[in-house]
């Protein structure tokens, strides 16, 4: 159990009472009749085939309070997709399988990039996109909870609790981002969360001063959570990056249409586990590599936003107050594990540190090179007004691809 401090400038809830999971999915349900609620899951297909996605949905099969699940599906072949159809028919609630590679949902894909509004990158902003669209247009849901299909620790505690502060009629809030430790066997986990982005935003805080936007990032808890919940309505004129920047950039976009009492945070699990990746791969074109830059380059974008004016010097001394903050930090790490009996490799967290840094500087370069780069995808506001049907047409599609493939077993309600 957790202590009770409100650090920042957002509500965080806690986790006092270990309150029975029954109780709280009572009092879900009895909100679910004021406001419907949905569950959207940005999937890749080689995630249905690991141990975290059959656990997930085992889970969700037992939640007794969602009208709609929306599972975005990604890099799937036909046969897959009937495979993923057959997967998910174990749901007994409502649900919808976006089959995001298939011809029809790809040849809507044609349509947004002859107006140019199609999400550039392939990726989970850009599923995570198509399943907002395909809510919007099916108008079932009042409040949505999303989460990552990797997560291995997996109890459907953490949707009650993800969900709950959206879901409570008598909660003003909008925007609920999950917070947890991500500590699993023996070790402290989350290096990009730790190890870059608290450091990278005091280091920002020390180089620039005081700044209202910093300090609201740095009230969340862990900021690259996968897991978030939203009123439907957040979702109409949002613009979100289609990289690895997704969590900050929907971070960013809430903190810029909304007052921050309508934001929170949630404690939502004891334990979190999920799929690790490498540190680096194919030359910083994947792993955590790509993903610090991606991070990193959101943060500059939006600090330009806000009327900081960079050059290559001050991304110089950026990189130098950081690696001077992070290697405090990864001491204080590991005497967090000492006294948990936790262990904490202090080589690989310094080799870590020292690629953030220099990724700090690529970062900094590449916004230096391309200001006015933005892989944000449109809002579907922008889409509805550029092409009116098109969201009852997606609504259509998935329902079309659903009854092609499927067995006609998703409709239960
Ligand atoms: O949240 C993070 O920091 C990244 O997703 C990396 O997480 P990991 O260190 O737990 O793999």
């Amino acid at each position: 159990m957790g202590d009770f401090y409100q650090n920042g400038i957002i509500t965080t809830l806690h986790n006092l009472s270990k309150r029975p999971l029954d109780e709280m999915e009572a009092e879900l349900c009895r909100f679910a009749k004021k406001r419907p609620l949905g569950l959207i899951l940005p999937c890749l297909y080689s995630e249905l085939e690991t141990e975290a996605m059959p656990n997930i949905t085992r889970h969700l099969a037992q939640v007794p309070y969602l009208d709609e699940i929306i599972i975005g599906l990604d890099r799937a072949t036909e046969a897959e997709y009937r495979k993923a159809l057959k997967f998910f028919s174990q749901l007994p609630q409502r649900y919808r399988v976006l089959w995001n590679d298939g011809p029809r949902l790809r040849n809507l894909d044609d349509e947004l990039i002859a107006e140019k509004l199609s999400p550039r990158e392939p990726g989970k902003g850009r599923n995570v996109w198509f399943c907002i669209g395909y809510m919007l247009s099916s108008n079932r849901v009042e409040s949505v909870a999303l989460h990552d299909c990797d997560i291995v620790t997996y109890d459907r505690e953490l949707l009650a609790r993800l969900i709950y502060p959206v879901a409570n009629p008598n909660f003003n809030y909008e925007f609920c981002k999950g917070f947890y430790a991500r500590v699993a066997d023996g070790k402290i986990n989350g290096r990009v969360s730790r190890l870059l982005v608290t450091p990278l935003l005091r280091a920002l805080k020390k180089v620039f001063g005081p700044m209202d936007y910093l300090d609201y990032l740095d009230s969340y808890r862990y900021p690259l959570a996968g897991e978030f919940s939203f009123r439907k309505d957040v979702t109409t004129d949002i613009r979100i990056p289609s990289d690895w920047g997704l969590e900050i950039g929907v971070l960013s976009e809430v903190k810029r249409n909304y007052a921050t009492n309508r934001l929170c945070q949630v404690d939502i699990a004891d334990v979190y586990d999920h799929k690790h990746q490498k540190l680096s791969a194919d030359n910083d074109a994947g792993g955590l590599s790509k993903m610090s830059i991606d991070i990193t380059k959101a943060l500059f974008r939006k600090l330009a936003t806000n009327g900081i004016v960079f050059n290559q010097e001050t991304f110089r001394t950026i990189k130098a107050t950081y690696f001077r903050i992070a290697l405090d930090f990864i001491e204080t790490y590991k005497n967090d594990a000492e006294i948990n009996g936790l262990s904490l490799d202090v080589h690989s967290e310094e080799l870590a540190v020292e690629l953030f840094a220099r990724n700090i500087v690529k970062a900094g370069n590449h916004f230096l090179d391309n200001p006015m780069e933005a892989p944000f995808i449109p809002s579907w506001n922008r889409v509805s007004s550029a092409i009116p049907n098109f969201m009852d047409r997606l609504y259509e599609a998935v329902d079309l691809d659903m009854a092609e493939f499927g067995d006609g077993n998703s409709d239960k309600v």
